[in-house]
C-alpha cells in the first residue's frame, strides 16, 4: 500500500467535514493528485463532547481543537484543518498555521424565523447563543433582550429557533452557507453593527513546524490575503490574552493597494460599555498593525473587563 500524500485531521461535525474537504480539494487541485490520495482523520474533541455548559466555564480556547493537534503533534495526521475562529490565540509547541484557503462572508447573521429582524423582536426577547461576543453585541444593541445559552452544532441550533424554544439565535454566515442553509438567516448584520470574532469566515491549516514537506504542500494553496488578515486579527488577541470569557471582536480587511485595515473592540459582557479601536498600515505590517491595536485597546480597558468573565 502506498502512504497517503497528506493525512488531515479534522472534527466530524458536517462544518468541519466541508471545510476538510475543501482543503482536500485545494491541495489535490494544486499538486496534481487523486483526492483518494489525502486521507480525512476525523477526531472528536472535547468540544464535541460536552454541551450543556458554556465554552468559558470549561477553560477557554482550544476545546475544538485540542485532540486535533494531539494528532498532529503526534504524527497521526499532517494537517489540522480548522475554522480559524476557534483556533486558540496561543498555539501548543511545534505547531505553527502554515495557510488559509480565500475567507467566506465574514458577517454573522440573525435567525428569527417569527419577527426576522432586530428591530421587530419584541421586548425582553430571549436570543440562543453561546457566544460572549454576541450576547454582548445584542444587548448593547438591544438591553432589553434575554440572551441564554445556546450550544452544539449548526443544525441542532437552527432546529432549536425553528421549533420556538428561543425567538431567535445569531450565527455565523460562512458556517450557514458552507451547510447550504444561508436562507434560514433573516437579518445579515454588517461588521459596523456587529464586529466579527477575529478568525471568522476564515479556513486555518495547521502543522508541525518541523514538517518542510506539509508546510511546502499547504503553502502552495495558501491565500496570503486571508493569512495576513488572519496575522492582524491573531496579533491583536495575543495581547488582549483573548479567552472564551472576554468578548472581543476583530476583523482585518487586505485591500489590493496592499494597505491592511484593522477594526477591533472590547465590550463589557452585559453590553453596556463598548472599546474600539482602527488601525491601519501595510499588509506586510500585519503582525505589528494587530499588536499596536492590542496594546492601545489593552491600555485604555479596565483590566477587570479582560481578566473577569460573564457570569
Ligand atoms: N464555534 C463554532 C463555529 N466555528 C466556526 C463557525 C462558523 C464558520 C466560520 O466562522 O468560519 C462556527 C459556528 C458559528 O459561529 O456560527
Amino acid at each position: 500500500m502506498t502512504s497517503p500524500f497528506l493525512r488531515i485531521g479534522t472534527r466530524g461535525s458536517p462544518l468541519a467535514l466541508w471545510q476538510a474537504r475543501a482543503v482536500r480539494a485545494a491541495l489535490a487541485s494544486a499538486h496534481e493528485v487523486d483526492e483518494g490520495a489525502i486521507e480525512i482523520v476525523t477526531i472528536k474533541t472535547s468540544g464535541d463532547q460536552v454541551k450543556d455548559r458554556p465554552l468559558a466555564d470549561l477553560g477557554g480556547k482550544g476545546l475544538f481543537t485540542k485532540e486535533i493537534e494531539e494528532a498532529l503533534q503526534g504524527n497521526r495526521v499532517d494537517i489540522a484543518v480548522h475554522s480559524a475562529k476557534d483556533v486558540p490565540t496561543f498555539l501548543p509547541d511545534g505547531l505553527m498555521l502554515a495557510g488559509c484557503l480565500p475567507r467566506a462572508d465574514v458577517r454573522d447573521v440573525l435567525i428569527a424565523p417569527e419577527y426576522r429582524t432586530l428591530a421587530a423582536l419584541p421586548e425582553g426577547a430571549v436570543i440562543g447563543t453561546a457566544s460572549v461576543r454576541r450576547s454582548a453585541l445584542l444587548k448593547h444593541l438591544r438591553p432589553d433582550l434575554k440572551t441564554v445559552l445556546l450550544r452544539g452544532n449548526v443544525e441542532t441550533r437552527l432546529r432549536k429557533v425553528e421549533s420556538g424554544e428561543f425567538q431567535a439565535t445569531l450565527l455565523a454566515l460562512a458556517g450557514l452557507t458552507r451547510l447550504g442553509l444561508a436562507s434560514h438567516a433573516t437579518e445579515i448584520f454588517e461588521t459596523e453593527t456587529m464586529l466579527p470574532a477575529c478568525g471568522q469566515g476564515a479556513v486555518a491549516i495547521e502543522i508541525r513546524a518541523d514538517d518542510e514537506t506539509a508546510r511546502g504542500r499547504v503553502e502552495a494553496i495558501d491565500h496570503r490575503e486571508t493569512s495576513l488578515a488572519l496575522v492582524a486579527e491573531r496579533a491583536m488577541l495575543a495581547v488582549l490574552d483573548g479567552s472564551c470569557k472576554t468578548p472581543i471582536a476583530g476583523h482585518a480587511v487586505h485591500y489590493t493597494s496592499g494597505s491592511l485595515h484593522l477594526r477591533g473592540l472590547v465590550i463589557a459582557p452585559d453590553g453596556s460599555e463598548v472599546w474600539n479601536i482602527k488601525a491601519e498600515g501595510a499588509a506586510s505590517d500585519a503582525e505589528k498593525i494587530g499588536r499596536a491595536a492590542g496594546e492601545d485597546l489593552l491600555g485604555r480597558v479596565p483590566s477587570g473587563i479582560l481578566t473577569e468573565g460573564p457570569r
